[in-house]
């Protein structure tokens, strides 16, 4: 059980690496305790904008993290690691690695382990704990970089296309761990792609294309209008004005699916975008 996550507000933030401008006047809030989605198109600067509230990349204007009490800690699943098929370094190293501030020279041998224990047991990777990180499929190095996010209990989540590499077992992982954080009032910040699990996971979603183009719950800003404007790279001729397009069609029965009640309960069966058809807004 967690203290409750912060409020999260980015005020007139802007990102320029060398001429690129990345972000521009990023003004957005993410509710303590929601959970809080990204979504646009790649390059759109989601990552570069995580990057920035965790410090990792430079930003202008405000940035600011209210805590309710004494600051807590802050999870983060990058969008991804590669570790050499040679590297010897275990599951067990690498959690060991990342979940301890001090030098691993100086720990006990079995010290933090029963956390490292019930955080692969989470996410399902228990018995493969003595498995090197090189030989692991995507899935379940995604798997692992769950399992590093959830030592110590976070407050704050920051997860950056969390379920990419994920089959479906590896999704009912990630939306048990969703319920649970919801659960215990974390902060959820989540770069995604999958525009149906945000339009039945998230409490609210921003669409970012350098800077804000829309923000609000999933199920009034997910309209295939919205999306086709956010996700196209050209603009649409008058042609294409005048005839509805398949492409949207797709996205009406994708994101036209309930949102799931916020106490995590049943829902009636939803439309599900397959991945194929997620090919079509990207
Ligand atoms: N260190 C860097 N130096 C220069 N340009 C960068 C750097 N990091 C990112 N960029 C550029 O910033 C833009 C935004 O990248 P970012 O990774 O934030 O996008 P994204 O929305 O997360 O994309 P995707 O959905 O593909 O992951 C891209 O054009 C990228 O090439």
């Amino acid at each position: 059980m967690t203290a409750g996550g912060p409020r999260i507000r980015f005020d007139g933030v802007g990102l320029t690496l060398g001429r690129t401008e990345i972000l521009r006047d990023v003004r957005l809030s993410v509710e303590a305790g929601s959970v809080h989605a990204l979504v646009g198109p790649n390059g759109g600067g989601k990552s570069s904008l995580v990057k920035a509230l965790l410090g990792q990349m430079p930003h202008r204007g405000r940035l600011a993290i209210d805590w309710p009490g004494a600051p807590g800690t802050v999870g983060y699943v990058p969008q991804s690691l590669e570790f050499d098929r040679g590297l010897p370094m275990s599951v067990e190293d690498f959690m060991r690695a990342t979940t301890q501030r001090r030098p691993a020279f100086l720990r006990r041998p079995r010290e933090g382990m029963a956390d490292i224990d019930a955080a692969l047991d989470r996410v399902g990777m228990a018995d493969k704990r003595l498995r090197r990180m090189g030989a692991l499929s995507g899935g379940e190095r995604q798997r692992v970089l769950l399992a590093q996010s959830l030592i110590p209990n976070p407050a704050l989540l920051v997860l950056d296309e969390p379920m990419a590499a994920l089959d479906e077992a590896g999704f009912a992982v990630f939306e048990h761990l969703l319920r649970d954080w919801r659960r215990d009032g974390v902060t959820v910040l989540w770069v995604e792609h999958d525009l149906e699990a945000v339009g039945r996971l998230a409490d609210r979603v921003s669409g970012l294309n350098r800077s804000v183009l829309f923000d609000g719950a999933p199920r009034e800003v997910l309209a295939p209008e919205r999306l086709l404007a956010l996700f196209s790279a050209r603009p649409r001729t008058a042609a294409q004005e005048n005839r509805e397009p398949a492409d949207a069609a797709a996205l009406e029965a994708a994101v036209s699916a309930p949102a799931r009640p916020p106490d995590g309960g049943a829902h009636p069966p939803l439309g599900r975008m397959s991945r194929s058809d997620r090919r079509v807004v990207q």
